[in-house]
């Protein structure tokens, strides 16, 4: 089903809903979000956003109803390996892992209980939202368990004698540990990522997506770099440029009334921490500045 406009996927609220708006806008896709409408038009693209469950969105980009989708790893996974199952859909095209949504999918045992391995869940009952997940990862340790489905509130499962063990996702490790529970065994690690559905797409809007990728490339990119720019002295230039991250490349200029400096400009892909801005400190480099970067483009 292909509309003039492109239709992307983002979860209508919860953990990578505020993160989704604010890439889209750092992108420049002008969108109001006010209100509680569930399709949202762009002002200045053609772009229209489906605010859906998060559950849904793997399906939908499966079944071709949207082009594109942003979605945690785990929740694609879920879906993929139960439309295998059922031998429905389950084909799309990551186009780029995005820097939000990091997580992972671990099994998790009381915190006074001992863990050897994968093994001492055999015959366990497990409670989990990803059964598929974790079926897939048991199964190719040859342990046989039984599961227990919960949507939610999984690591009361253990206290509430729902379950030996819980397989949930873990950031912090405070809910874990809030239920007095720790982390056994990781099973899958997760981001949230952008996904395409299968299929041609119009001229227009291959247009579109190359340079929504082109711009989201941009932003991530702008993140992680930092514009570093400091004064040093000619004769400890070399040791100077030496302590800078990812310096292959550093702009050198003159300064206007002192002859014995100049100034270095780069852009840094890494932070700079403060034992470097003293080392730079102590070979004599002066007004050292470390700014963020808005927007990139190679
Ligand atoms: N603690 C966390 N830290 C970081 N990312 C997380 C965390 N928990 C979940 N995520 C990521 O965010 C996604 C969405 O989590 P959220 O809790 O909002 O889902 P949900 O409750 O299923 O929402 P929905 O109502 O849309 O179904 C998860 O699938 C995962 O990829
Ligand atoms: O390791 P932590 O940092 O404590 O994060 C882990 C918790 O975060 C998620 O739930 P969320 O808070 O999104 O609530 P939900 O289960 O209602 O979606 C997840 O299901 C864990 O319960
Ligand atoms: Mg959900």
């Amino acid at each position: 089903m292909q509309t003039e406009r492109l239709r992307i996927a983002i979860q209508k609220k919860g953990r990578l809903a505020k993160e989704c708006h604010e890439l889209l806008k750092r992108c420049g896709v002008k969108i109001n979000f006010s209100g509680d409408r569930l399709i949202v038009h762009a002002e200045n693209m053609p772009i229209d956003l489906l605010l859906v469950r998060d559950d849904d969105i793997p399906g939908l980009i499966m079944d071709g109803v949207v082009d594109l989708g942003v979605i945690g790893e785990n929740e694609l996974e879920e879906v993929r390996l139960e439309r295998v199952a059922l031998g429905e859909p389950n084909e799309y095209v990551k186009l780029r892992r995005l820097d939000f949504g990091g997580c992972r999918l671990s099994v998790a045992i009381d915190k006074d209980k001992t863990y050897n391995g994968p093994q001492d869940l055999a015959g366990k009952r497990i409670a989990t939202t990803y059964p598929n997940i974790l079926k897939d990862y048991l199964d190719k340790q040859d342990v046989k368990f039984s599961t227990c489905m919960l949507n939610g509130s999984v690591e009361v499962a253990p206290r509430a004698g729902l379950a030996d063990a819980i397989c949930d996702l873990v950031s912090t490790g405070a809910t874990l540990e809030a239920n007095g529970l720790k982390e056994a065994e990781v099973i899958f690690r997760s981001k949230a990522v952008l996904i395409q559905r299968m299929g041609e797409f119009d001229a227009d809007k291959t247009a579109l997506i190359e340079r929504l990728l082109t711009r989201i490339k941009g932003v991530i990119q702008a993140k992680e770099s930092k514009y570093i720019m400091l004064h040093a002295p000619s004769e400890t230039l070399e040791q100077v440029v030496e302590l800078l991250p990812g310096a292959e490349d550093p702009t050198i200029l003159p300064l206007a009334h002192d002859k014995q400096r100049v100034a270095v400009h780069l852009v840094s892909t890494e932070n700079l921490f403060w034992e470097t801005m003293e080392k730079l400190k102590a070979l004599g480099a002066s007004s050292i500045l470390v700014l963020p970067i808005e927007k990139m483009m190679e």
